[in-house]
């Protein structure tokens, strides 16, 4: 079977994803021109690269159109329902790291653990006469982490396309749930992280989609075994 791996087309992981590749023997080259979105890999002539961005890739893996891709545990998480059943990470790659966490206003200042939270979440409508309002892109893993682990079930998701950091300032959500890595976005809207409020320490990683027929495909075990060998 040929095998189609996707990697980032753009983007903040686009440079150090082709070094690693490189490292590992896997020597892309575009085809057709240089703007081109697909690649073959010198001398692995099964192999095809697709050329996508990383948030499209977490999708591709999810409809099995393609059998590995390179992306943020974070994109994969969040777009794939029961991810593990789905793909297998087969390598953290050492880049792209950010965190998805829970952060509020620093003027809460009795608020620094989910369990307080959990408080503020439970009086909030007697309080306010609404529920707690969350800003975020991460909906799949904000339930997960609100509802599944801590048992907090009064509260509403407003979905943010961007700057979900100016919510609570603009008055359109109450808390967020965002990724950072510096933390100089939090800072400057003067929020902070609770100290139990890391839902995921994402990084880039090499993802396969589960597919039977990937057993009887030695090249696929080769590929993962080249680019761990280079981690
Ligand atoms: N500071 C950061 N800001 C945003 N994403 C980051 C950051 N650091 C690492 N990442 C990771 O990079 C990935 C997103 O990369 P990028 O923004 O290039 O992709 P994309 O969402 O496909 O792009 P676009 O939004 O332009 O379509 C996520 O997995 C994210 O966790
Ligand atoms: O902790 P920090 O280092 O401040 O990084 C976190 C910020 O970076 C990202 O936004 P970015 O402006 O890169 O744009 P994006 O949302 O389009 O990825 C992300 O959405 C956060 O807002």
């Amino acid at each position: 079977m040929t095998i189609t791996i996707a990697l980032p087309s753009k983007g903040r992981m686009k440079d150090d994803c082709s070094a690693i590749f490189e490292r590992a023997g896997l020597k892309i080259y575009a085809v057709g021109n240089d703007r081109s979105y697909r690649g073959r890999v010198e001398g692995w002539d099964d192999v095809e690269i697709a050329f996508l961005s990383a948030s499209e890739i977490s999708r591709e893996l999810g409809n099995g159109s393609i059998d590995f891709g390179v992306t943020g545990e974070d994109l994969v998480r969040e777009g794939l329902a029961e991810a593990d059943r789905r793909v297998e990470f087969c390598a953290r790659l050492g880049f792209g790291h950010a965190d998805v966490v829970v952060a509020v206003p620093e003027i809460w200042l009795d608020v620094d653990t989910m369990a307080d939270l959990v408080d503020v979440a439970a009086d909030f409508r007697a309080r306010h006469g609404r529920r707690l309002a969350i800003a975020t892109k991460y909906w799949r893993l904000t339930q997960q982490f609100f509802s599944s682990q801590h048992g907090i079930q009064l509260y509403r998701i407003v979905e943010s396309l961007g700057a979900t950091e100016g919510a609570p300032a603009s008055g359109s959500a109450d808390i967020i749930v965002d990724i950072t890595s510096t933390g100089s976005t939090l800072r400057a809207n003067h929020l902070k992280v609770l100290s139990d409020g890391v839902i995921l320490r994402s990084e880039a990683c090499l993802v396969r989609a589960r597919k039977d027929a990937h057993a009887d495909t030695p090249a696929v075990n080769a590929i993962v075994e080249a680019v761990r060998s280079v981690l």
